[in-house]
C-alpha cells in the first residue's frame, strides 16, 4: 500500500465527521448561520495569511525549482483565488469583507498555524507536505461529494463555493492535491518507518484541526479571557454589531 493510501484510509473517520459536520452540511444544504459564516472568514483570512508565510518558509528547505513553483503556485491560489469563497461567505452574511480581516487567531486556528509551524521546523519536507495536504485535500473531498450529490444546484447560495473547490480539485488545488500525495509517496520511499511515523501524526492532526476549524466557526469559540490576550481593537467581539452591508426592507 502507498503511504498516500495509508494517510487517506486512517484519516477516513475525520473525513466523514467532516462531511457530517453540520457547518459543511450546511453548505450543501444552502443555510449556514450568519455569525458562522462572519466567524469563519474572519479566522480563515488569518489562516491563510499564515498558511502563506509558512509556505514561503517552506521554499527556504528545497533545492529544486519545480518544487519551488509548487509552493509559489500555490501562495498564488491562496493570495489570488482563495479569495473568492470568501467573498461567497461575504454576501451571504451580507458583510463586507474589509471588516473582517482584522481578527485574532482563536484558539483553533492559533493550534493549526503553531502545528504547521511544527512541522516546518521539523526540516523535514515529508512532515511539511503531511501537515499541509489536509488544508487543500479535506476541501476538495468535501467540493466533490457535494457536487456528486447536486448540492451546487442554481438556488443554493453556496453554488459558487462548491463549485469553486470542485474545479480546483480538477486544476490547481486538486490536481495539485493529487500531485503531492505522490510527492509525499516519492519522499516516503527514503523514509524510515519512525520519519514516516511521525508524517503521519503531522498528517492526522491537521485533519482533526480541519474539523476543529469548521466546529470553532459554527460554535464562535474564542478565547474565553480575549480582552487580556489580544491588542486587537477591531475583532470579533464586535461581531454582533457587524452592519449588514444592505438594509433590510
Ligand atoms: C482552515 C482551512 N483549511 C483549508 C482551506 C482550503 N484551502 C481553507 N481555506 N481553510
Amino acid at each position: 500500500m502507498l503511504f498516500s493510501e495509508e494517510l487517506r484510509a486512517q484519516a477516513q473517520p475525520i473525513m466523514t465527521a467532516i462531511h457530517e459536520h453540520p457547518f459543511v452540511r450546511g453548505i450543501a444544504t444552502g443555510y449556514v448561520p450568519r455569525e458562522a459564516l462572519i466567524f469563519y472568514v474572519e479566522q480563515d483570512f488569518q489562516y491563510l495569511s499564515e498558511f502563506i508565510k509558512i509556505y514561503a518558509n517552506a521554499i527556504t528547505k528545497l533545492k529544486d525549482r519545480e518544487e519551488m513553483k509548487f509552493f509559489a503556485n500555490s501562495i498564488n491560489f491562496i493570495l489570488n483565488s482563495e479569495i473568492h469563497p470568501h467573498h461567497v461567505f461575504c454576501d451571504i452574511a451580507d458583510v463586507a469583507y474589509e471588516t473582517l480581516q482584522h481578527a485574532t487567531p482563536a484558539p483553533k486556528a492559533y493550534l493549526y498555524e503553531s502545528h504547521m509551524y511544527r512541522a516546518a521546523d521539523t526540516g523535514s519536507l515529508l512532515n511539511i507536505l503531511a501537515a499541509f495536504q489536509p488544508c487543500p485535500w479535506t476541501y476538495s473531498e468535501i467540493a466533490q461529494k457535494q457536487t456528486k450529490e447536486h448540492a451546487n444546484h442554481k438556488n443554493n447560495p453556496f453554488k459558487s463555493w462548491i463549485d469553486f473547490y470542485a474545479k480546483s480539485a480538477n486544476e490547481s488545488e486538486g490536481s495539485l492535491s493529487n500531485s503531492v500525495f505522490q510527492w509525499i509517496d516519492r519522499l516516503a520511499e527514503n523514509a524510515t518507518p519512525q520519519q514516516r511515523q511521525q508524517a503521519m501524526q503531522f498528517f492526522l492532526k491537521s485533519c482533526e484541526l480541519e474539523w476543529q476549524f469548521w466546529e470553532q466557526a459554527y460554535h464562535q469559540e474564542d478565547w474565553h479571557f480575549k480582552e487580556l490576550l489580544t491588542t486587537e481593537k477591531n475583532s470579533h467581539n464586535k461581531k454582533l454589531s457587524y452592519n449588514r452591508k444592505t438594509t433590510i426592507q
